[in-house]
């Protein structure tokens, strides 16, 4: 996270599909495309050649964990980091030699950086001030960009004066008002207790149904990536490992770093040994075989580990499912009821643990023999390997 000074307008760069809305806000539409883009910091490589693609109006998320490079892009679209190998692109022309001040991208960032000693007014307009934009002009986007956030009955007040989500909403409105191409957020809500971070992505999210500004932003809360991103591109060690829709992400996720990010807990590792009615016959290390749905990415003989969501992973009793094909005795260690679920974790044959989340009161207690049920269409393949 760094704090900077919110970017200026008047861009040299070719604009395109660009309407007005009834307040005045211009629906922008402008594509933002990295080309191997790579940043070095002495021999710290936080972003290793990444490639994006960011649609007109798309609210694309960077999604990953502290230090993954998620700022540095930011920083480097945003103008005030220079990258050290490949390219920006908006609208399919390149801005590499474009100042911060000729690239028309506004920016929020987490800890908002309002001016204290300034009204909600004066910090909102100070940009267009900056800009030279004539006062009867300026107090009109002022307001207009008050409006988009609700909060027009605050201009006169300080900064001191607001709720921490009032105060995110005035730093949004500061970057609303140039009317940017490109809206970029870093983690604009991890200030916010949960309610009113909660508040703030909906308000967030009607705004870009409204506005369609090309958005990215950072975040590590994957139910905010979830949510919010129409994209999501997941991140670890400075390189993108998955970009795809969140349903994308969250049902089919690639390797075991973006399942794990995402929140499957169950892991097993094998081999897929053969075909048998349509689906991949796994096998584990442990010997253990599995009947899991294919995808055309994998192939027979090829090692890959499964996984498995706790809430898609079954408990049957055990006569019920002896004889059954993915069915594994277990027993239970642990069970523990967190409100609307209980959460066990079972000892599988062959040693494995697995975690499973059932609905409802517990009905198991530790010591429990039970059997396991691993449905083969919530099985999913995935790499071992990350991408680096
Ligand atoms: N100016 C700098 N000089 C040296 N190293 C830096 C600099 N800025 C960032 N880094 C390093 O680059 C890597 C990526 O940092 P970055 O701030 O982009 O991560 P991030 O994903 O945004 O993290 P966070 O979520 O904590 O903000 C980290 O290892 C960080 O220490």
């Amino acid at each position: 996270m760094r704090q900077v000074m919110l970017s200026e307008t008047n861009s040299g760069v070719q604009r395109e599909n660009n309407s007005v809305t009834a307040t005045g806000q211009r629906r922008s539409g402008t594509s933002v495309r990295l080309e191997n883009l790579s940043k070095k910091f002495g021999t710290t490589t936080a972003v290793r050649q990444a490639n994006l693609e960011i649609d007109h109006g798309e609210f694309m998320t960077l999604l990953g964990p502290s230090g993954c490079g998620k700022t540095t892009i930011l920083s480097m679209i945003l103008g005030i980091l220079e990258p050290s190998e490949g390219h920006i692109y908006f609208n399919n022309q390149m801005i590499d030699a474009l100042p911060m001040n000729k690239r028309d991208v506004g920016m929020v960032f987490q800890n908002y950086a309002l001016f204290p000693h300034m009204t909600v007014a004066k910090n909102v307009g100070f940009g267009l001030e900056m800009r030279k934009v004539p006062k009867k002009e300026r107090e009109k986007r002022v307001q207009e960009a008050l409006e988009m956030v609700q909060l027009s009955d605050f201009a006169d007040r300080f900064p001191k004066e607001l709720s921490g989500g009032q105060q995110q909403r005035v730093a949004l409105a500061r970057a609303l008002v140039i009317r940017p191409k490109v809206l970029l957020l870093d983690e604009p809500l991890s200030n916010l207790d949960a309610k009113l971070r909660k508040e703030m992505r909906i308000q967030l999210k009607k705004l870009h149904s409204e506005l369609k500004i090309t958005t990215i932003y950072v975040t590590h809360d994957q139910e905010e990536a979830l949510s919010l991103s129409t994209k999501i591109a997941v991140m670890s060690n400075g390189v993108i490992q998955q970009i795809g829709t969140p349903q994308q992400i969250f049902l089919r996720p690639k390797n075991y770093f973006v399942a794990n990010f995402i929140g499957y807990a169950n892991f097993i590792e094998g081999t897929l040994v053969d075909e048998k009615g349509g689906r991949f016959l796994f096998r584990s290390e442990s010997g253990k075989e599995l009947l899991v749905q294919k995808d055309e990415h994998h192939r027979i003989g090829q090692k890959v580990m499964l996984t498995i969501k706790p809430e898609n992973l079954r408990i049957v009793d055990q006569d019920a499912g002896e004889s059954s094909v993915n069915v594994c005795p277990g027993r239970i260690l642990v069970s523990d009821y967190v409100g609307s679920t209980t959460e066990y974790q079972i000892k599988a044959e062959g040693g494995d643990i697995f975690k499973v989340s059932v609905l409802g009161l517990k009905s198991y207690t530790p010591g429990h023999d039970v059997c396991l049920y691993f449905d083969p269409d919530a099985l999913i393949i995935i790499d071992k390997e990350l991408k680096s």
